[in-house]
């Protein structure tokens, strides 16, 4: 298993590129199920999430390559599979996605129940609820989710649920009533920028959707769905993530590929903490801070709101901000499994129901940490990033999930990461209690972990 050792206090400085979304590129990849041509996407992120499902496509009958510029090619070679295991699906949330594109096509679906970041209840009714409402028979039995139908037919289905839409939901009904005789309303459909990918490709291969982008979405059935080329939306959560480590360490960084329109009640939240942002050009964010940063109330909720994908980032960010910050979240209201690594690390943070008290300590200290899910762990490197010392976060494989080599990013913008296996012997020495830390070894100016370039940096190239 890898961790990350940090050495705390640099301001990050220059320019990263962001990837295309992962929460884009996953139910796409599973659309192409739907499809009976190839498909070719553009700017894939390189992550595990991508690699299970590209073997999850692969096991369900799919031709899935990436070819040397970098672009993933699927194509259906044989669709009479249908099952898919619960090996590969309980690591991946996205992979229920391969649900309705299956059972519109192929007319059955065998799939594990999905597993995921562990961030609260993650229920799937309302996509069994709105695949039913369009004709599939369903049942739960021994932990996978069996669906049969004929042909869909179009119906008029409402997916809101206790706390909002769903957004792979919304992705699982808009794939198979593309594909439904007839038409399908969904309203309280999920308006995320991901979601409205989904249906550009959609469209692009043939679907009549309309609506995008809003919660009352038409869909008119087609007979077929053709192969087509997509590029993948820019990861909003990566930019926003990338944006917070900036401000923490009072850097200054510029970052291409992001699309602000996707990322406004971010960028205002930002703005109010204090945060400089300023657009520099076509798709590039140049992200500085002048003074001290200010406490701030968020609230996480569906698009266009703070996204919950986003929490965790913040609360690092106003740990180290000196006065009283609440936040709740309004879509995953326990997801706070970050909180007490954080505290850790000197934050001061009370729980309250959805909302977490945060009293900004200015500073944290370096600290050992536990990363619990994917953007917990980008939370704890932003904490690592702003401490005082060195920090181990471990059990990073949950970033790995969805960060694209964060570290190198992180590494180019000046940051003083490593990623090591966690042994002993790998541990930071000033974290161990037995041993006292020296002056030099808390500010030498060209530090490096001294087993990093070894096993583990080999492996994440
Ligand atoms: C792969 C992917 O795109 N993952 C994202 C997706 O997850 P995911 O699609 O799983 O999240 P949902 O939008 O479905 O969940 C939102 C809320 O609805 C509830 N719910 C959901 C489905 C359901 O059938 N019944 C129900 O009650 C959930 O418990 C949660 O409270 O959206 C989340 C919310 O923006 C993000 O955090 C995830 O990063
Ligand atoms: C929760 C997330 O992912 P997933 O839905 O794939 O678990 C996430 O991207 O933050």
């Amino acid at each position: 298993m890898d961790m990350f050792v940090i050495r705390g206090g640099t301001p990050l400085a220059g320019t990263v590129t962001i990837n295309g979304a992962k929460n884009a590129a996953l139910p796409i990849m599973a659309a192409a199920l739907a499809s009976s041509g190839p498909s070719v996407l553009q700017d894939v992120p390189d992550l595990v999430d991508v690699r299970t499902l590209c073997k999850l496509l692969s096991e369900l009958g799919m031709n899935v390559n990436r070819d040397a510029s970098g672009d993933l090619r699927l194509e259906v070679v044989d669709d009479r599979p249908h099952a898919a295991d619960y090996e590969l699906v309980r690591t991946m949330r996205a992979s229920v996605c391969v649900l309705g594109p299956l059972l519109a096509r192929r007319g059955r679906a065998c799939i594990s129940l999905p597993g995921g970041c562990n961030i609260g209840d993650r229920p799937i009714d309302l996509h069994l609820k709105g695949l039913a409402a369009l004709g599939a028979d369903i049942r739960v039995e021994r932990g996978y989710v069996i669906a049969e139908a004929g042909r869909l037919r179009g119906a008029r289905i409402y997916l809101g649920g206790p706390f909002g839409s769903t957004v792979t939901g919304t992705c699982n009904i808009m794939v198979a009533a593309a594909l439904a005789r007839g038409k399908t309303t969904i309203e309280s459909a999920a308006c995320e920028p991901e979601v409205v990918d989904l249906g550009n490709y959609l469209n692009n291969m043939g679907a009549r959707i309309s609506g995008l982008g809003t919660p009352f979405l038409e869909i008119d059935g087609v007979e077929e769905l053709t192969g087509t080329t997509h590029r993948i939306v820019p990861d909003r959560i990566e930019a926003a993530t990338l944006m917070i480590a900036a401000a923490v360490t009072n850097g200054d960084v510029e970052l291409k590929n992001v699309r602000s329109q996707h990322l406004t009640a971010v960028l205002e939240k930002l703005s109010e903490i204090g945060v400089k942002i300023a657009n520099v050009g076509e798709n590039r964010l140049r992200i500085t801070t002048s003074g001290e940063l200010r406490a701030a109330d968020c609230i996480a909720l569906p698009y266009p709101g703070i996204p919950t994908d986003v929490q965790a980032q913040l609360m690092s960010l106003l740990a180290c901000t000196p006065g009283i910050s609440v936040i709740t979240d309004k879509v995953f209201p326990d997801r706070f499994m970050h909180a007490a690594e954080l505290a850790r690390m000197g934050a001061m943070i009370r729980r309250e129901g959805p909302s977490a008290i945060i009293n900004g300590a200015g500073q944290l200290s370096g600290a050992a940490v536990m990363a619990s899910d994917l953007r917990a762990s980008a939370a704890l490197v932003i904490a690592g990033l702003s401490a005082q010392g060195d920090s181990a976060i471990r059990r990073i494989y949950h970033l790995d999930r969805g960060y694209e080599r964060l570290e190198r990013k992180l590494r180019q913008l000046g940051a003083h990461i490593e990623r090591v296996e966690d042994r002993a012997d790998t541990f930071p020495h000033s974290l161990r209690l037995d041993q006292p830390q020296t002056a030099a070894e808390l500010t030498g100016p060209h530090w490096s972990h001294p087993i990093a370039n070894t096993t583990s940096q080999k492996r994440s190239a």
